[in-house]
C-alpha cells in the first residue's frame, strides 16, 4: 500500500451529501479509514467548522465552496466534487490557495441522457397530463395533441458529452437532431449544426439544455427565447438552475404557447429532503418536475464513487493532479525508495530559480522533477533521496511565494 509522509490514519475525509458507499469502500481499501460521512449537505457555518480539520471533502451539486469556506479549511489539500458540475466551488480561490479540485466528468452522462430522452417520449404524447387526469379519476382517452417521436426535430443546446450522447440516442429512435454549442464540434451521425440559439429554438418541436453554469450562460432562456420557440413546443432543462427563468416558462405553459417542459434543475433547490420545494411550475400539469436527479442512477453514483475517490487517493498517495480541473495537471511514475515533495507556489518570476538554488546549496541530488503552472499557480514536483527531504522541505517552506509544501514516503 502506498504511503503518505503523514498517517494515513490522520489524513480526515469529511463526505457530504449522500456520496455512494463506493467512495467510502474505496478509500477504505487504500487505507484512509478517517471518514466522516454526512447525507445531506450542512449550512455554511457548520461546513466552516466540519472542514476546519478536513483534508479533502467530498461534495455534490448542493455545497458551495466559496473563498470564505476555503479560509476556513487550513488543512484541505483538495476537493472531490462527486458529480460533473464544479460550479458550485470557487476554483480560482481554491487554486489560489493550493488547493486541487477533482470531479467525474462522464460518470452520469448516460444517466441523464436517458431521462431526457424519456421525458421527451412522455411529452409528446401528453402524459404527464393524462397520468394526472386519471389520478384525480378522470379519462382522456384521446389522440389530439399526442405524437411519436420518430420524425420530430431535437434541438440540444450545448453539445458536449450529454448533448452527443442524446444525439446518438435519439437518432437511433429515428429523430432529427440539430445543435448549438459556441465551440465548433464535430456532428456525430446525422446531426446537424445551426448558426444561433434563435434559429434553433425557431426550429426544434423539443428544446434541451445542456450547458454548464457560467456567467454567459445564466438565464440564456428567458421570455423572449420562449417566445422564439416554436408554439406547442417542448422544453427540457437538465442541465442548471440558473439557465432558464422559471416565471416566463410558467407563463408560456398556462397559454399554451408551449404543450409541455420538463425541469430537473432549478433556480433555488431545496437543501435537503426533508425541506420544501417551492416553484411557480407546480400544479402544471403537463410540466414534469424532477428533483435534480439527472444523474442520481444507482450505476452512476457507483461510478463516481469510485472515480472520483481514486483521483483523491493518487493525488494523496502520489501527488498526481492528472485531471484536476482548476490545477496544472502533473501526471507522476510511483515513486519507490524516494521521498517525494510537492511544492505549490505562486506563478511568479524567480521562484523555480529559488526553488533549484536551494537543491544546489545544500548539495541536495535531484532524482527527478517535474512541472507545471497555470495563469496563477506553479506545481512543482521533486523526488529526492530520503536522507534530504527534512532538509529540503525546510528550505523549500521559506522560498518567497510558496503556498503549499508536503512530502510523500
Ligand atoms: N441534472 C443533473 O443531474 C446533471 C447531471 C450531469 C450534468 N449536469 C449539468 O449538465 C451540464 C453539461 O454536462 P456535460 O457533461 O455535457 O458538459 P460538457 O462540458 O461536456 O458540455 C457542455 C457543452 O456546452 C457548451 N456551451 C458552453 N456555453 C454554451 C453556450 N452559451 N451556448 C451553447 N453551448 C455552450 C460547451 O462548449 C460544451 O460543448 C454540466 O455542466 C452540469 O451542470 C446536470
Ligand atoms: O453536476 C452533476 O453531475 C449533476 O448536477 C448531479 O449533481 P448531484 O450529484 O448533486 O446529483
Amino acid at each position: 500500500m502506498s504511503k503518505t509522509s503523514l498517517d494515513k490514519s490522520k489524513i480526515k475525509f469529511l463526505l457530504l451529501e449522500g456520496i455512494h458507499q463506493s467512495a467510502i469502500d474505496t478509500l477504505k481499501a487504500a487505507g484512509y479509514e478517517n471518514i466522516e460521512a454526512i447525507s445531506g449537505s450542512i449550512p455554511e457555518e457548520e461546513l466552516k467548522q466540519k472542514i476546519a480539520d478536513a483534508h479533502f471533502i467530498g461534495i455534490r451539486s448542493r455545497t458551495h465552496l466559496t473563498a470564505e469556506v476555503f479560509d476556513c479549511a487550513k488543512k484541505l489539500i483538495a476537493v472531490g466534487c462527486f458529480c460533473i458540475g464544479t460550479n458550485q466551488v470557487d476554483l480560482q480561490a481554491a487554486c489560489e490557495r493550493g488547493i486541487v479540485v477533482f470531479n467525474a466528468p462522464y460518470s452520469n452522462t448516460r444517466s441523464v441522457a436517458e431521462l431526457v430522452l424519456a421525458e421527451a417520449i412522455l411529452l409528446l404524447r401528453g402524459i404527464p397530463a393524462k397520468n394526472m387526469g386519471c389520478h384525480r379519476g378522470g379519462w382522456l382517452k384521446s389522440a389530439t395533441n399526442s405524437f411519436e417521436i420518430r420524425g420530430k426535430t431535437l434541438g440540444i443546446v450545448g453539445y458536449g458529452s450529454i448533448g452527443t450522447q442524446l444525439s446518438i440516442l435519439a437518432e437511433n429512435l429515428g429523430m432529427h437532431v440539430i445543435f448549438y454549442d459556441v465551440v465548433n464540434k464535430l456532428s456525430l451521425g446525422n446531426a446537424h449544426p445551426v448558426e444561433s440559439l434563435q434559429e434553433l429554438l425557431a426550429t426544434a418541436d423539443i428544446v434541451t439544455l445542456h450547458v454548464p453554469e457560467l456567467p454567459s450562460t445564466k438565464w440564456m432562456i428567458g421570455e423572449k427565447e420562449i417566445r422564439q420557440m416554436k408554439k406547442g413546443g417542448i422544453l427540457i432543462n437538465a442541465s442548471r438552475g440558473t439557465v432558464v427563468e422559471i416565471e416566463p416558462l410558467a407563463d408560456a405553459i398556462k397559454d399554451e404557447h408551449l404543450s409541455g417542459a420538463a425541469i430537473d434543475v432549478f433556480p433555488v433547490e431545496p437543501r435537503s429532503n426533508k425541506d420544501e420545494f417551492q416553484s411557480p411550475l407546480r400544479g402544471l400539469d403537463n410540466v414534469i418536475l424532477t428533483p435534480h436527479i439527472g444523474g442520481s442512477t444507482m450505476e452512476a453514483q457507483r461510478n463516481i464513487g469510485v472515480e472520483v475517490a481514486e483521483k483523491l487517493i493518487k493525488y494523496s498517495d502520489n501527488g498526481s493532479s492528472i485531471t484536476a480541473v482548476n490545477f496544472p495537471e502533473v501526471a507522476l511514475p510511483s515513486q519507490s525508495n524516494i521521498h517525494r515533495i510537492l511544492h505549490v507556489h505562486q506563478n511568479i518570476p524567480g521562484v523555480m530559480s529559488e526553488i533549484n538554488k536551494v537543491f544546489s546549496d545544500n548539495n541536495i541530488n535531484v532524482r527527478g522533477q517535474y512541472l507545471q503552472t497555470n495563469e496563477k499557480v506553479g506545481y512543482v514536483v521533486i523526488d529526492l533521496d530520503a536522507k534530504s527531504s527534512e532538509l529540503a522541505q525546510e528550505k523549500l517552506q521559506q522560498v518567497k511565494g510558496t503556498i503549499r509544501c508536503r512530502v510523500l514516503f
